[in-house]
């Protein structure tokens, strides 16, 4: 049977905000690859708005995988993000074991903290916990507080980090399993970008010029664009500058609309232009 190819996105579900699947969901349809969502959490509304309703879906993630089990899908790519528990982390290692086949790419966004400080729902324990997904990795997009937590070395700051100190940090966390390391939300001077290292290439920061403050959704429209792109076969470089500069037009119009940042990326507006 001909198909398209088909991706499990494993992580929260959140009504409203823009963030996570609701986010993932459509970038990746629109980049012609199917979206199967695997749900950790429900959420009203992200964790950046006062009292969220938020239920943990731990207890149907086993028999979830093992019903997709029993109906025979299979995934060309799987992509991890936010996870609550340990036993979430166990959960997520097991459904890579059972899903992945020789042409399925396992790509993690290991949602842990940022700004060198750990978010509050992830304790010490739990972000010791997601090294365990690294070996099952094949693409992480970390930023630079979650890459230091993964490597157990000091958070460098975001101060303008050299090509070598970054190349340092990606090659030590390729050690540990995945061959393409994407470092996300480097700032230079007046840029933003990425540091993108695939092992026995040549690695490269790929950057945009900031636009406005911070904003929720970025790291889930990244993670989007790359699961679509690559899970469909695209170079990883490309696929990068792509996900950099859609998200640098999306931002400048969001901003434009003067959307609060917690209502994160108005990203719907050049969704057909991917
Ligand atoms: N303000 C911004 N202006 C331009 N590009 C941005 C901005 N914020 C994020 N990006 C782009 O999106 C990528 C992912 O965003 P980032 O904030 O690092 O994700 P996370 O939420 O996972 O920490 C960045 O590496 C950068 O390429
Ligand atoms: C549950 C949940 N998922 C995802 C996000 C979005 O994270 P990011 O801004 O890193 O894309 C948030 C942000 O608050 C969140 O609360």
């Amino acid at each position: 049977m001909k198909r398209q190819r088909r991706a499990a996105l494993v992580n929260d579900i959140t009504g409203f905000g823009r963030c996570s699947i609701t986010v993932e969901l459509p970038i990746v349809s629109a980049l012609k690859v199917e979206a199967c969502p695997f749900p950790t959490a429900l959420l009203s509304v992200h964790t950046a708005f006062p009292n969220p309703f938020i239920r943990d879906e731990t207890s149907i993630m086993r028999p979830y995988m093992e019903n997709w089990k029993e109906h025979g899908v299979e995934f060309e790519g799987i992509s991890t993000g936010f996870l609550g528990s340990e036993a979430q982390v166990d959960i997520v290692s097991d459904f890579i074991h059972l899903f992945k086949k020789k042409d399925t790419l396992v790509i993690v966004d290991p949602v842990m903290g940022d700004w060198g400080k750990l978010y509050a729902s992830y304790s010490p324990a739990l972000s010791e916990k997601m090294k365990q997904l690294l070996p099952l990795a094949d693409v992480i997009t970390p930023n630079l507080t979650e890459a230091s937590r993964l490597l157990g070395i000091p958070y460098p700051g975001n101060r303008d980090l050299t090509d070598q100190e970054l190349e340092e940090i990606a090659r030590a966390l390729s050690e540990k399993g995945p061959s393409q390391v994407v470092i996300t939300g480097i700032s230079r001077k007046e840029n933003v970008g990425n540091y993108v290292f695939e092992r026995g290439r040549p690695s490269a920061y790929i950057g945009s010029r900031r636009v406005g403050g911070e904003r929720s959704g970025t790291g889930d429209v990244f993670t989007g664009i790359l699961t679509g792109c690559l899970v469909r076969g695209d170079a990883l470089i490309p696929t990068v500058r792509k996900a950099a500069d859609f998200i640098s037009r999306a931002l400048a119009y969001t901003a434009e609309q003067d959307i609060p940042p917690a209502c994160g990326i108005a990203f719907e507006q050049f969704l057909t232009e991917l």
